[in-house]
């Protein structure tokens, strides 16, 4: 398997509005992506329809190399790992948060299967990984937003997905909490059987140096895709955001800058 998604001339029409216009994207193994994109520009819409929720107007979506149209769709998706703080936040309250990563293993909300003992030291083992093993025991109501997105990967990860999106994982999280996040990421990318990620934000600055690649969305169009380095450039952003902007990269990160002054507040 060499191509892990293959959106190509996607066109999503709803109510008289085209939401998405002519998108093209592909994602090749081993490549983590960032995707990039102000509100509304259709990040959700293209993600949903990754994940077989939507169904193109007009093109083809393939992942894994399996055509949409083609597959059962239930079963691609157990190789899908998607984290959403706003999907799954009211879901697990009063578990226990081993119990919400091991339910990860059956995609279910709850746990209902009995798992087995392999399956719960591996949960233990990603919440090492994740350093949230400290949590073990407590309930997921009690733990912080921050400490919430870890268990949710933990728990992604159950699964072994071969694909795992993260959607904007660092909203709500102070300062230290998102660093930590974004460093167990990082570790995540370097496992030897880490998925593709790919990493929705709204922030240059959490795009870590693992995404190596980045998709600039547009009021439903692909406004740029290629490389972090030649993405996130002055010129490029300026056009993309329609206002002056200067980038500083730090720590192989870009820090952006509002220059310009044809926003209105
Ligand atoms: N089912 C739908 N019917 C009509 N309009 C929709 C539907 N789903 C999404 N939209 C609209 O499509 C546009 C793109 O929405 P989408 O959620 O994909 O944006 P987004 O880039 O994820 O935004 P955000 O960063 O705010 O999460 C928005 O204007 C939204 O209102």
């Amino acid at each position: 398997m060499k191509q892990v998604i293959e959106v190509e001339n996607v066109t999503w029409r709803r109510e008289q509005k085209t939401l998405l216009q002519d998108v093209t994207w592909k994602v090749a193994k081993g490549e983590h992506w960032a995707i990039l994109g102000l509100n509304g520009s259709g990040k959700t819409t293209l993600l949903n329809m990754i994940n077989g929720y939507l169904w193109p107007t007009k093109g083809t979506v393939s992942v894994f190399e399996r055509r949409f149209g083609t597959v059962d769709l239930r079963e691609l998706r157990k190789s899908i790992g998607w984290v959403s703080s706003s999907l799954q936040e009211k879901l697990y309250a009063g578990d226990k948060t081993q119990s919400v990563v091991l339910s990860g293993k059956f995609a279910s909300i709850g746990l209902y299967d009995k798992p087995s003992k392999e399956d719960e030291e591996y949960a233990i083992e990603l919440m090492e990984q994740l350093r949230c093993s400290h949590l073990i025991d407590r309930t997921y109501q009690t733990c912080s937003q921050g400490e919430k997105q870890k268990l949710l990967i933990a728990r992604a990860l159950m699964a072994s997905p071969k694909l795992l999106i993260l959607d904007e994982p660092c909203n709500g999280l102070d300062f230290i909490s998102r660093e930590q996040l974004l460093s167990s990421i990082e570790r995540l990318a370097q496992r030897p059987d880490a998925p593709n990620l790919v990493y929705v934000t709204h922030h240059t600055e959490e795009i870590v140096p693992i995404f190596g690649h980045c998709l600039l969305m547009r009021r439903g169009e692909v406004f740029r895709t290629g490389k972090t380095r030649d993405v996130l450039t002055e010129s490029v952003l300026t056009d993309f955001f329609e206002t002056g902007i200067s980038v500083h990269w730090h720590n192989e990160r870009a820090i952006l800058t509002w220059t310009g002054h044809n926003v209105e507040g």
